[in-house]
């Protein structure tokens, strides 16, 4: 029976019983976070199960493309090393929603199994849930399994994912006890029985799952039951298939027979010769072409992050295993023609997209290609040292050859040794802070280059004339040319741009020649010594090999280099006035400003902060020159120069001497101190635990912020009607104004209130001998309420009082009750009563009770209902 009829069986087989049939979900589940793709049939029925959606069916059946690549079901390492694993599979399914439960399916998978694919009884093992006596019951008593081949598993209660019968499809969701069939393929394959040490062989596969789906697993771990408990199972095609065609592994059934043949041909083709038929390289390839094709026909392409690094990772492995077998050019892309002709009549959208899914695929193949050879070469001269491989090496294939790192583990795996990934994990981190504290992700992240390096000549100079392009990027991809519009990445021979490093930002500029025009927002290291222009192609175009007027813009380098200079003098300022530990922990130099992080445990005063600006402008005045030696870092060491922490350098190092400073710098600086013009201290604060930050602007930015403080004093003084210079006293006279013109309202508030209060004596009316006042109290605040209430407590003796003040849509109540009554009437139940008639509710001591609500249209009504209230009370 071939794949294709296989799934047509099993979808008949649950329509007869009452199953709609219903379409794959894509791979890509459309409305589910939590997902990163979908890996089982069930997901597209989520809230069918957690009751929040309504189908017009409560029976389903589906053939559902799954991807596990990623998340909580992750197959991704099996592939290639058992029998059973693919990344991209189709799973049959039937689902019941709130209808049938363990005893129907149950019966259900028996018949399909034994009666219509006609499997031997005795070949097929069962497991359940420890606990689940019920469903070991059915299969035992109505079935008739025997004792023998029913496996209880799942005794680890405490554990987080409990156990392998207990099912759940991420960390929150659906979930509930299985049962699992197995298929028993003889005593010829390695693998012992479920339960067994031996179960994770090849021997014995679990083909089938049902899961009885009767709690909703949510993030705290707690589990709810389900509004009904229903049904969900799951069966890999491809395992199925295996059985019935009477081949062990999945990759013998018909649907894999061409797939590996045309990886073959594709392989040799690609400078494989006449690579070995049965090479497992061969099998990952062939999986991996669909998981990849299915992928980008949902609409992922590869990239660094979530599903489009998923994909990347996926195509990287299967274009390593062909290089591996020794393909030297792109072949991977060239096999989703021969998955459309396997496929494409099951699923049409294969067929519709492949066009595109090959280009995309072609575009990622290509790229790969440009560093692999390199990556493979570092690689093997790793494992030649012996041992495993180091984190180190991991991270800079990953970093620079663009080897994801599950990559590396793959061939370290062939080899038998392992990676440090904590290592790995460590530098990648560090990496991400450094990419984070830069402010920005970077453009040229994951850019491949093989060339020449580029010349740095912009501290002498601001244009270079004869810059020759040596690589172009659009989109992140490599390419020969650039066109009007194009958003690029330009590598240059030799440039006067700055790249961004050291804390101080690229330059921008402009790129010219004859007709065309790039304008280069900003300027930034693709390698350590590789620069990349970013900018767009605003006229002409651009080919590798031309050559360019490089111009960088003099006005915003000016800018820049005025800050970072006057960093450095801010630095030695910093360490003369707080003391030797301050310690530079990051800094940002931009045209704007300079932000400066150091270690230090207290916040500057003003003092300090003043005295700092003076140093400063001390060395500005003394317009003292600036220097840059290259030197030995030994020689570097012995000037005194200072140094950061834990920073590597190189074994010649930039001294940067300027006024008073000397540090290790490669950044660009003023000619002399006096260039910086003014400094001035804006901003201090604390970031982490004992890192402080202080920010500074210098020459014109520093004159345009001392203006705009000025303008504010002027303004203020202004709306005074003063001069600034009188400002001060002004103010304070005002001040005391506030204050005693404060008083005499509070004392007009409370004379008005208790005048109010005595004229609403006269409405009290007298039940069964407490007199009740409700009235509104016109224009009263909270503590007028309050304190209006107390009055009319004292006055009116034995009383029950409301008192309501409207103010816009909001209303204040205060419920009173005189401490000879509140044995009959609480004031917290009263207020609570008025209340909720305006929309709000409220409580307090049985005395005295405020609340808010929220519609005054209510407030004649509720407070008409007091009296009859506190009647049905005393
Ligand atoms: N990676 C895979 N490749 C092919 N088929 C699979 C894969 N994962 C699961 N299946 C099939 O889907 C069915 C239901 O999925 P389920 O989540 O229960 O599998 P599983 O317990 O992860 O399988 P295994 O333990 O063999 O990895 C399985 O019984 C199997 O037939
Ligand atoms: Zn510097």
């Amino acid at each position: 029976m071939k794949a294709a009829e296989i799934r047509q069986t099993f979808l008949k087989f649950f329509e007869s019983k009452g199953h709609q049939i219903v379409a794959s979900s894509p791979v890509v589940p459309g409305d589910d976070p939590t997902l990163l793709f979908t890996n089982a049939g069930m997901n597209q029925f989520k809230d069918v199960f957690l009751g929040f959606d309504k189908r017009s069916y409560s029976r389903a059946t589906t053939s559902q493309k799954c991807i596990r690549a990623g998340g909580k079901h992750n197959d991704l390492d099996n592939v290639g090393y058992t029998a059973r694993h693919h990344t991209f599979f189709e799973m049959l399914g039937n689902f019941s929603f709130g209808d049938y439960f363990k005893k129907d399916a149950i019966a259900y998978a028996w018949e399909l199994l034994t009666v219509n694919f006609g499997l031997p009884a005795d070949k097929l093992w069962v497991t359940v849930y420890s606990e689940d006596d019920e469903a070991y019951e059915i299969w035992n008593k109505t079935v008739g399994v025997p004792a023998e081949r029913i496996v209880r598993i799942g005794d680890n209660k405490g554990a987080r994912y409990m156990s392998d019968n207990f099912w759940m499809m991420g960390d929150t969701g659906p979930c509930g006890p299985c049962t699992e069939i197995f298929y028993d393929h003889g005593p010829d394959v390695a693998g012992g029985p479920p339960g067994s040490a031996e179960q994770d062989g090849d021997r014995y596969i679990e083909i089938w799952n049902n899961v009885f789906m009767q709690f909703n697993r949510t993030e705290d771990g707690v589990m709810h039951p389900l509004p009904k408990p229903s049904v969900d199972t799951g069966m890999g095609l491809e395992r199925l298939a295996a059985v019935l065609q009477h081949v062990h592994s999945n990759y013998e059934i018909d649907t894999f027979v061409n797939l590996l043949a045309a990886a073959k041909s594709a392989v040799d083709a690609a400078g494989g010769g006449d690579c070995d038929k049965d090479s497992p390289s061969l099998k990952v390839i062939a999986d991996h072409i669909r998981a990849c094709s299915f992928t980008v026909v949902d609409g992922v392409i590869p990239g660094n992050a979530g599903r489009g690094y998923v994909l990347r990772r996926i195509a990287r492995r299967a274009i390593r295993h062909g290089y591996k077998l020794g393909a030297r050019t792109p072949f991977f892309h060239k096999l989703v023609a021969a998955l459309s002709a396997e496929m494409g009549e099951a699923y049409p959208e294969l067929r519709q997209a492949q066009a595109r899914v090959t280009e995309v695929l072609r575009v990622e193949e290509e790229r790969f290609f440009q560093t692999i050879a390199t990556g493979m070469e570092i690689l093997e001269a790793a494992l030649a040292k012996g041992g495993n491989v180091d984190g180190d090496t991991a991270f800079k294939l990953h970093d620079t050859y663009g080897f994801p790192v599950d990559l590396t583990a793959d061939v370290c795996r062939e080899r038998g040794v392992t990676v440090d990934e904590a290592r790995f994990n460590e530098l990648l981190e560090e990496q991400k802070n450094r990419a984070r504290a830069a402010g920005k992700f970077k453009m040229a992240q994951g850019l491949a280059y093989s060339g020449v390096a580029t010349e740095f000549h912009g501290y002498e100079h601001l244009v270079c004339e004869t810059s020759k392009v040596t690589a172009i990027y659009v989109d992140g991809a490599q390419v020969d040319a650039a066109q009007a519009g194009d958003d690029a990445v330009i590598v240059l021979d030799h440039t006067p741009f700055y790249a961004e490093s050291g804390g101080q930002a690229g330059d921008s500029g402009e790129l010219r020649n004859g007709t065309t025009r790039v304008v280069v927002a900003d300027t930034l290291k693709i390698q350590a010594d590789v620069f990349g222009h970013h900018g767009q192609v605003v006229e002409g175009s651009v080919k590798v090999g031309d050559i360019f007027t490089a111009r960088v813009d003099a006005e915003r380098r000016a800018k820049t280099v005025r800050n970072h200079s006057a960093t450095h003098l801010m630095h030695k300022a910093l360490r003369e006035v707080l003391g030797a530990h301050v310690q530079q922990k990051g800094s940002l130099v931009n045209a704007e400003r300079t932000r400066f992080d150091f270690a230090h445990n207290a916040p500057m005063t003003a003092e300090q902060i003043k005295e700092i600006e003076a140093i400063v402008n001390a060395e500005i005045l003394a317009n003292a020159a600036a220097t840059a030696k290259v030197m030995a870092l030994d020689d570097a060491q012995k000037t005194g120069a200072m140094m950061l922490f834990g920073e590597k350098y190189g074994d010649n190092v930039r001294v940067l001497s300027i006024g008073s400073s000397k540090e290790l710098c490669g950044g660009t600086h003023v000619k002399a101190t006096g260039d910086i013009g003014l400094f001035k201290i804006v901003a201090e604060g604390g970031v982490a635990a004992g890192i402080r930050r202080v920010e500074a602007v210098t020459g014109e930015n520093a004159l345009a912020y001392l203006q705009s403080l000025e303008a504010t004093v002027q303004a203020a003084a202004q709306t005074l009607k003063t001069s600034p210079a009188d400002l001060e006293g002004r103010l304070h006279a005002v001040l005391d104004q506030i204050k005693s013109l404060e008083k005499e309202l509070t004392a007009a508030k409370s004379k008005l209130a208790s005048a109010q209060g005595d004229e609403l004596m006269a409405q009290a009316v007298d039940v069964k001998g407490i007199k009740v006042l409700a009235a509104r109290l016109e224009g009263a605040d909270a503590k007028t309420l309050r304190e209006t209430m107390d009055k009319l407590k004292d006055k009116l003796k034995t009383a029950a009082i409301v008192l309501a003040a409207v103010d816009g849509d909001k209303v204040q109540i205060a419920a009173g009750v005189t401490a000879d009554s509140v044995g009959k009437v609480k004031a917290g139940e009263l207020v609570n009563f008025v209340a909720q008639q305006v929309g709000g509710k409220g409580g307090g001591k049985p005395d005295m009770a405020m609340a808010g609500g929220t519609q005054p249209a209510g407030v004649a009504a509720a407070l008409a209902s007091v009296a009859g209230w506190v009647g049905e009370r005393v």
